[in-house]
């Protein structure tokens, strides 16, 4: 919905406009690098919106919706959800928001160039792409763990070996692809949690 004008002669943006003028943050890194985590720290600090695809698909699941169940299928097995789907899902919840949010924190997406460059066409370009960067083994120790009490499906050792896989063959070449227009600043996500938080704060501080 959006219209140009208002009835008392403001102009007003139509919510396509508004999203796409926010302040988008890209946040990437592998399953369990902690894009999660540093996402909360920075909801706390900025009062950006942490918009999570993972969250999103996952709640969609829970609703035991008809799509929600064929998603389950895809997420069950490691794999990447249909495009369009994710996407239409993100757009809705930036919209639902867009009034109260300072900027939006997009955690796990794009997950492949081509997502990137979809979600550009439909709402609008990222100012900055944080990328979560931890090593191979920390990931997975970390998502074991996490898999202790998280209740989700997909952190156990096979599939998270699939999704380690999926990042390092897709999700790579996201940051290079966007390496190329300076907006990208790789934190180090093996230190402690508040070190990690400090690198994030100063890259969102860097932003005009
Ligand atoms: N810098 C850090 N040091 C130690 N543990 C961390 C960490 N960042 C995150 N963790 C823990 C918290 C979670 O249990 C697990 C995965 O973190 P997460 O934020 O859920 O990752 P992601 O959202 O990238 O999958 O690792
Ligand atoms: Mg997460």
């Amino acid at each position: 919905m959006g219209c140009s004008a208002s009835c008392s002669g403001r102009i007003v943006h139509s919510d396509d406009d508004k999203i796409k003028d926010a302040k988008i943050i890209f946040v990437v890194g592998g399953p369990g690098s902690g894009k999660g985590t540093q996402c909360e720290k920075v909801v706390a600090k900025y009062g950006y919106t942490h918009l999570s695809s993972g969250d999103l698909l996952r709640a969609e699941v829970a609703s035991g919706s008809e799509r929600g169940k064929t998603l389950q299928a895809i997420m069950q097995k490691g794999e990447l959800v249909p495009l369009d789907t994710v996407l239409d899902m993100i757009k809705d919840a930036m919209i639902a928001k867009v009034d109260v949010s300072k900027g939006f924190l997009i955690d796990g997406y794009p997950r492949e160039v081509k997502q990137g460059e979809e979600f550009e066409k439909k709402i609008g370009a990222p100012c900055l792409l944080l990328y979560i960067d931890a090593k191979g083994e920390t990931m997975v120790k970390r998502l074991m763990k996490r898999g202790e009490t998280s209740g989700r499906s997909d952190d156990n050792e096979e599939t998270i070996k699939k999704r380690l896989d999926l990042y390092y063959k897709a999700t790579e070449p996201v940051i290079a692809f966007y390496s190329s227009r300076g907006i990208v600043r790789k934190i180090d996500s093996e230190l402690p949690v508040d070190e990690v938080f400090g690198h994030v704060a100063k890259a969102i501080d860097g932003l005009k």
